[in-house]
């Protein structure tokens, strides 16, 4: 659960959401609590969201299937929030071909049936596929078919936070943030072109046109290249994220509380989508190998811009909270775990014999799908932490809260 507490006035003020849902269960479900009443939603809003998921060159059979489009069950009235929970529906198509697997009833199968037939219709699967979460599922829950932990485990979940990562976009938008990201790598091919060196429009627009999501065209040929190569030899390719916050006021976040630090909550947002490995703010690891007077950010004051930062290399957070210069974060995505053709050595559960990784169908990337979800995951933290900065339970209250903050903080 993603959730931010606000001590208001002696109340504590809760925004946070909670999914549900296996990858070829019937549906996935979200409810958000906390979102201000008054905010101005819509599905297409959304779903603008959930088809770019859905989109990026090199994905897997299962995005031919999936038509991801939101319903909308609370919380929502005539185009506004109403403060109550938001509900949010997501269909799997793909449950049509799974009914008899994923039925929460027991299966009622003819007795006659072999092991192995049952085994094919139930889709067991007894060997745990490394890079996945099947052999510490299993374990932990006493498991017998892998198959009770992968459902769940898969990022098709991050379609739901996707969801709800573009609604906390919605109220992120009314007040002048936005949150814009690119592939910055992709099998090994990097993009020369810098995420903060462009207008956030014209990012969207650009990586929009990319096929990868990313900003270099060049690259992206090459890009392209690498994932069809990977594709033939059944291989798999991981990559580097990039996501920009433009607009957010200074003081977000927490200098005092370490559960509230803008960059650890951000960090963690970051490290729950499935396949991240790494997380750096700002000019990150590479800071570690410089000298403290090439590391930071100078504090000058101009009477038109009020306090400027020559360099952002703290990549817009200081102390826990946000410093008024635009928030970058990198995040590594490891390569695919399920390889199509020679499939990573595992042991087969009942026999522990050594076996090949169970495969089925599966993404020669999804990095750029990634980057839609890191992009949805971190508006989410900066929409909740902005709400804990600023309690309201109206929209416009919190609207007049940001406001005065910006202008306060210009000194
Ligand atoms: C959008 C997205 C799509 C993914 N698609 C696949 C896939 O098709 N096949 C696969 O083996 N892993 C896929 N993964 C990666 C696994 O979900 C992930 O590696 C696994 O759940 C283990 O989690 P961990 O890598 O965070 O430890 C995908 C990840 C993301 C973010
Ligand atoms: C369903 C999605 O991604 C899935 C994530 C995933 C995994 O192991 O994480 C494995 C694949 O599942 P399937 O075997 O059903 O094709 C991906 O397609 C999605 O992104 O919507």
């Amino acid at each position: 659960m993603a959730e931010a507490v606000c001590h208001e006035k002696g109340s504590v003020r809760t925004v946070r959401y909670l999914t549900a849902g296996e990858s070829h269960g019937p549906a996935l479900v979200g409810i958000v609590e906390g979102f201000p009443a008054g905010l101005a939603v819509a599905a297409a809003d959304i779903d603008r969201e959930l088809a770019r998921r859905q989109g990026g060159y090199g994905r897997g059979g299962r995005q031919t299937i999936e038509r991801d489009r939101v319903r909308i069950l609370a919380g929502v009235r005539h185009g506004r929030t109403t403060g109550a929970p938001i509900a949010l529906y997501l269909e799997n198509r793909d449950h049509e071909n799974w009914r008899e697997a994923l039925s929460p009833e027991p299966p009622s199968l003819p007795d006659d049936l072999s092991p192995e037939e049952r085994d094919r219709r139930l889709r067991r699967v007894w060997a745990p596929r490394p890079g996945h979460a099947d052999l510490a599922g299993v374990l932990k829950y006493g498991h017998t078919d892998v198959r009770d932990v992968l459902e769940r485990a898969s990022a098709r979940e991050t379609a739901m936070r996707v969801a709800i990562g573009a609604l906390a976009r919605r109220l992120l938008a009314e007040l002048g943030i936005v949150v814009v990201g690119q592939v910055k790598a992709l099998g090994g091919v990097v993009s020369r072109v810098d995420l903060l060196s462009l207008p956030p429009e014209e990012v969207r627009q650009r990586t929009e046109a990319s096929a990868v999501y990313t900003l270099d065209p060049e690259a992206e040929g090459e890009m392209i290249r690498r994932i069809d190569e990977a594709r033939r030899e059944g291989d798999t390719l991981g990559g580097v994220l990039e996501v920009a916050v433009w607009g957010l006021p200074p003081g977000v976040g927490s200098y005092v509380h370490w559960d509230r630090k803008l960059d650890a909550r951000l960090a963690r947002a970051a490290m729950s989508v499935q396949a991240i490995k790494g997380v750096e703010i700002g000019d990150g690891f590479s800071l570690a190998d410089r000298r403290g007077s090439e590391a930071h950010d100078a504090i000058t004051y101009d009477a038109e811009r009020g306090f400027v930062r020559p360099t952002n290399r703290a990549g817009g957070i200081e102390g826990g909270m946000s410093n008024g210069m635009p928030i970058l974060l990198r995040a590594a995505k490891k390569p695919i775990p399920t390889l199509m053709k020679n499939p990573l050595p595992s042991v087969d559960l009942r026999t522990k014999e050594p076996v090949r990784a169970a495969v089925e169908r599966s993404d020669v990337t999804a990095v750029p799908a990634a980057l839609v979800v890191l992009e949805n995951v971190i508006a989410w933290e900066i929409a909740a932490a902005l709400v804990e900065t600023f309690p309201a339970d109206r929209f416009d209250d919190l609207r007049d809260a940001v406001a005065r903050a910006r202008e306060r903080m210009r000194g």
